[in-house]
């Protein structure tokens, strides 16, 4: 089964629609991002909606095999290619003719295979090893890494002619912590998915706050990180454990990053579609409430009003009582409003002058 690219972030619209466009092309695609960001669900993606749909998706992980290993299985091999090859088998680019194949983890292939590569991508033919025979395939090949394969041609290990091969169409995918927009979105799809494939478990989905803190989270492991998360929600049903033991340092995001892409709660999430561009004082005001119904519950116009001028006098009483240096009598006068009345207000918005 296809998992549908979920996510409402301007990344994500536009990969979807790069997809939508490229999938019958047959273009070889290089797909970049972090770990767990979805590369290969973007593959899925691209394969699902090309025309080679009826024929296989093969995947190899070029990080995962020794040189020789990975060279057999990308090819296959004769009986007798090499000790313990009992009978001939065939590669990933003979199971994969007429379909795709997948090469995960590009930027790990070892050099010597590099060359090979190249010379299959650009004839179209290879030989298993031990076989002087040449084989025809039609692939179409998608590949991923999680490399910056520039600096890896820089560096001389990966091969610039492969790689201007295999990026004729670029898809990067953000970190999930630029795109804190898809995270509610894709809490209620496994959510969704989960409850569906366990229905023994009942763990909550989370509430407002705990949405936000969820999205303010940095995800070192992306979308597989968050998606373990709600899969143990489903079983201990408690996010603020959850969270707790989620780890905090991660040296690879700068506060910068963080900061850029605050979620200050100006989404509310709702059966998985948002109403996004709130402002922020509705945020403040009113919350966010996981469902419509709770929405419309919290919504007292006499209790906002009362919220938001409290808000107001309490800044105004505080920085006129600074400028004056905490001198009640005149910060009264200047506020036109009695002694008393001051000193109520102090204490009800807990106003206090700095501690020395
Ligand atoms: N946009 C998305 N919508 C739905 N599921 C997603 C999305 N992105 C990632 N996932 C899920 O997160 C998990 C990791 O995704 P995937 O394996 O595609 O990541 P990856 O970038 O290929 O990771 P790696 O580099 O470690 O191979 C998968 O279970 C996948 O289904």
């Amino acid at each position: 089964m296809t998992i549908p690219l979920i996510g409402i972030s301007k990344p994500i619209l536009k990969i979807k629609e790069l997809i939508s466009h490229v999938a019958n092309t047959c273009l070889n695609v290089l797909i970049t991002g972090e770990t767990g960001v979805g590369k290969e669900v973007v593959a899925q993606n691209l394969y699902a909606e090309s025309t080679r749909s009826s024929k296989k998706f093969v995947k190899i992980n070029c990080a995962a095999l020794p040189e020789t290993l990975l060279e057999s299985e990308l090819y296959g091999f004769e009986k007798g290619a090499f000790t313990g090859a009992h009978k001939k088998r065939p590669g990933k680019f003979q199971t994969a003719d007429k379909g795709v194949l997948f090469l995960d983890e590009i930027g790990d292939m070892p050099m010597a295979l590099q060359s090979k590569m190249l010379h299959v991508l650009q004839s179209g033919e290879f030989s298993p090893l031990g076989s002087d025979q040449e084989f025809k395939t039609d692939v179409w090949v998608i590949a991923a890494t999680n490399h910056n394969l520039e600096q890896c041609m820089l560096q001389k290990t990966f091969r610039e002619d492969l790689f201007y091969r295999l990026n004729i169409i670029k898809i990067d995918i953000p970190p999930l912590r630029e795109r804190k927009k898809d995270i509610p979105a894709l809490i209620e799809y496994y959510f969704n998915l989960y409850k569906s494939e366990y229905p023994e478990n009942h763990g909550s989905k989370p509430d407002s706050d705990t949405l936000i803190k969820l999205c303010n989270y940095p995800w070192p492991g992306n979308v597989r990180q968050l998606q373990n998360c709600i899969k143990k929600q489903m079983v201990i049903n408690s996010w603020e454990k959850i969270f707790n033991e989620l780890p905090k340092n991660n040296h690879d995001i700068t506060p910068h990053t963080l900061e850029d892409n605050k979620f200050n709660a100006d989404q509310i999430f709702e059966n998985n579609e948002f109403v996004s561009d709130q402002s922020d004082i509705i945020s403040e005001f009113v919350g966010l409430p996981t469902s419509s119904d709770k929405l419309f519950e919290d919504i007292s116009l006499k209790k906002i009003k009362k919220l938001a001028s409290d808000k107001v006098e309490k800044e105004v009483i505080a920085f006129v009582l600074e400028k004056v240096g905490w001198n009640r009598s005149r910060a009264a006068k200047i506020l036109k409003i009695s002694y008393k009345t001051l000193l109520y207000k102090m204490n009800e918005f807990e106003v206090h002058p700095p501690v020395k």
